[in-house]
């Protein structure tokens, strides 16, 4: 069934993007916050005045600060908020929902306990949703002046991959499938730490080749870790792996960008997070993974090297410099497995 109705849950930046994408397509679309003065603005002046506040919002976008105007009947339901309030969000919403109604995470982030993505959250809480994740190069500040861009929708679900395609493809906004979502969702996550790491080299002043050689290996570390987790790393070649990780590490409009640049330039983590005053989700996914590459001894040195930085108070110039040592390495490790070089 086509997407008639959709609800988005979450008024920060990208979850109104999103809406707006979806009301600028003639789709009843609501979008519910807990704030609101933000859901009286974009109802009264069609502006997000905390997020975007330099856009003029699709006047047909209904905000709600209740649960139920946004969810009973829709036929999709976006989750866009931060991973560490997703769990909470779909308990809230659970009630509500019935058999059928699609649920589509655009979250970047990654739950602790077990090291769940937000897919896998959704499929324990609500197994009877088809579930799908909205993932790529997609910085909500671009996308909301209409500047091209495209996306992925990944689900296993061919109807929903259809409907999302359908629901919020428009002349500056394309819509690509696919069906590895744990990959999709995995990178979308991955990059972030990435892109911090990219905000120290710009900080530092080092060179194109420098940046070059970061952005790639960052790829080569993503993917060797998404593989051990059991992804496609074929799907890392696509907007939800290399574009993503391109347009993070270098757009200082990424939030993980900026933490990375601010520390860069002496500043605490905790300085640069609260400055922001954003979601930047790579500094909890670089916990996360390294955590996980540790006890599942993958070899992450751009990891290990940011978590000294960031959390153990290292120089972040160690972070490159400590690509320049340890064994010869192969470039790409699925063409020239490592222990063959
Ligand atoms: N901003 C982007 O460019 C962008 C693009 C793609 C994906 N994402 C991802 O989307 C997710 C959300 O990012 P964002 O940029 O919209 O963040 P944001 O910081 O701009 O906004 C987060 C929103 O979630 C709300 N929120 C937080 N906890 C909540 C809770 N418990 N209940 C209800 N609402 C809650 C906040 O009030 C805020 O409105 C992140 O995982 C991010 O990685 C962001
Ligand atoms: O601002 P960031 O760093 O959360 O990145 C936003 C999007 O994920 C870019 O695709």
């Amino acid at each position: 069934m086509a997407i008639r109705k959709a609800a988005v849950i979450g008024g920060g930046s990208f979850g109104t993007v999103v809406a707006n994408i979806l009301a600028d397509n003639n789709i009843d679309t609501t979008i519910w916050m807990r704030n609101e003065d933000i859901a009286a603005s974009i109802n009264q002046q069609h502006i997000n005045p905390q997020y975007l506040p330099g856009t003029d919002l699709n006047p047909s976008l209904v905000a709600t600060n209740e649960l139920e105007t946004a969810v009973d009947g829709a036929d999709a339901v976006f989750i866009s908020v931060p991973s560490k309030s997703v769990r909470e969000v779909l308990e809230k919403i659970r009630p509500r929902l019935t058999a059928g109604q699609a649920l589509i995470s655009t979250t970047k982030g990654i739950e602790p306990d077990g090291f769940l993505l937000m897919s896998q959250v959704m499929n324990e809480l609500c197994p009877n949703n088809p579930a799908g994740v909205l993932s790529g190069p997609n910085l909500a500040k671009e996308i909301a002046k209409r500047e091209l861009a495209a996306t992925v929708i990944a689900s296993e679900d061919s109807d929903l991959r259809r409907n999302v395609q359908q629901a919020l493809s428009c002349s500056y906004f394309r819509v690509y499938a696919s069906n590895d979502l744990f990959g999709v969702e995995l990178s979308g996550a991955l990059k972030n730490i990435y892109a911090i790491v990219s905000g120290f080299v710009a900080a530092l002043g080092m060179g194109e080749n420098t940046k070059a050689m970061i952005i790639t290996r960052s790829l080569a570390e993503m993917s060797r870790f998404a593989v051990a987790m059991g992804a496609n790393p074929l799907t890392f070649l696509g907007l939800a792996g290399v574009g993503d990780l391109v347009v993070t590490c270098m757009s200082p409009l990424s939030r993980n960008y900026r933490v990375g640049y601010a520390i860069g330039q002496g500043q605490s983590l905790d300085q640069a997070v609260a400055e922001l005053g954003e979601v930047a989700e790579g500094v909890n996914t670089l916990r996360y993974v390294r955590a996980k590459a540790l006890e599942s001894s993958i070899y992450m040195p751009l990891v290990m090297g940011a978590y000294e930085v960031l959390f153990n108070g290292a120089d972040p110039r160690v972070v490159a410099q400590g690509l320049m040592t340890g064994e010869h390495a192969s470039d790409v490790e699925f063409a020239l497995p490592r222990n063959e070089i």
